[in-house]
């Protein structure tokens, strides 16, 4: 599961797990602080990085390659010992659907662990569309954090309790209008990453040579960190 936290509960004592799935192409410091500000906000013990295998909303575009996403993840999560990442997802062959990690998650940890999936206000706009949302619901709760440019608005709400028994905690964070698309928008226009990412992930990024692409404006300063 989460080498950090595989005996989580183990102690029989009550404990929070944090999930924050995503494709994490790349991991950017949006992930990074919605985590974080979620695990104070609802007393998480751990917050578990999951990227995603084959994401199931994104079959339309190409994505990185899984083992460049985990990598950049767990560069990015080392300094916090409240977080780890998990490679579950891209373990587990074909498309990614989250009942599945869910389900994994519930076998693996004790009742006395309790799961929040912490997702991203666009994300929580889409969860009836899940694969067996109903059966993720029966099995976790959501945070919803806030992002830029996404309302969640009093009638979504409303829809979203008569669609299903979610159970759903809107969390205001800090507003950071960053997207992976425009990490790699910018990799791509010769524009650095730094303070979108952690340095390590900028570091890998440029040393890799991902997001570069065809037809890439070449690097407008010396030090594209
Ligand atoms: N800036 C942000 N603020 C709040 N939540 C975010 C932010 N960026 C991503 N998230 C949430 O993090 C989760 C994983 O996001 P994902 O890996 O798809 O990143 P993304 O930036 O949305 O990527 P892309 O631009 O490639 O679509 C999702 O639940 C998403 O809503
Ligand atoms: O299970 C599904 O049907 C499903 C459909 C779309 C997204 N998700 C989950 O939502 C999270 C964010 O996904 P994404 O594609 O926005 O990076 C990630 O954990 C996905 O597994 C899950």
């Amino acid at each position: 599961m989460s080498a950090r936290f595989d005996d989580l509960g183990a102690d029989g004592a009550p404990a929070r797990l944090g999930i924050m799935g995503g494709t994490f192409d790349p991991i950017h410091i949006g992930h990074l602080a919605c985590a974080e500000q979620a695990r104070e906000a609802f007393g998480l013990d751990a917050v578990v990085f999951i990227p995603t295998g084959i994401p199931a909303f994104k079959r339309d575009r190409a994505v990185t390659d899984a083992a460049d996403r985990l990598a950049m993840c767990r560069l990015a999560v080392l300094p916090n010992r409240h977080f780890d990442v998990s490679s579950l997802e891209i373990d587990r062959p074909g498309v990614t659907y989250a009942v599945d990690t869910v389900r994994a998650l519930r076998a693996h940890y004790p009742a006395n662990v309790e799961l929040f999936f912490i997702t991203g206000a666009d994300s929580i706009l889409s969860i009836a569309r899940w694969r067996e949302s109903a059966a993720i619901a029966s099995l976790t709760r959501f945070i919803a954090v806030t992002r830029p440019g996404y309302a969640v608005t009093d009638a979504f709400k409303a829809e979203l309790a008569s669609l299903g028994d979610y159970d759903v905690s809107y969390l205001e964070v800090t507003a950071l209008a960053i997207s992976s698309s425009m990490l790699r928008q910018r990799v791509h226009d010769g524009f650095s990453l730094r303070y979108l990412t952690t340095l390590p992930v900028c570091d890998y990024i440029y040393r890799r040579g991902l997001y570069r692409g065809p037809g890439a404006a070449p690097f407008a300063t010396a030090c594209p960190q």
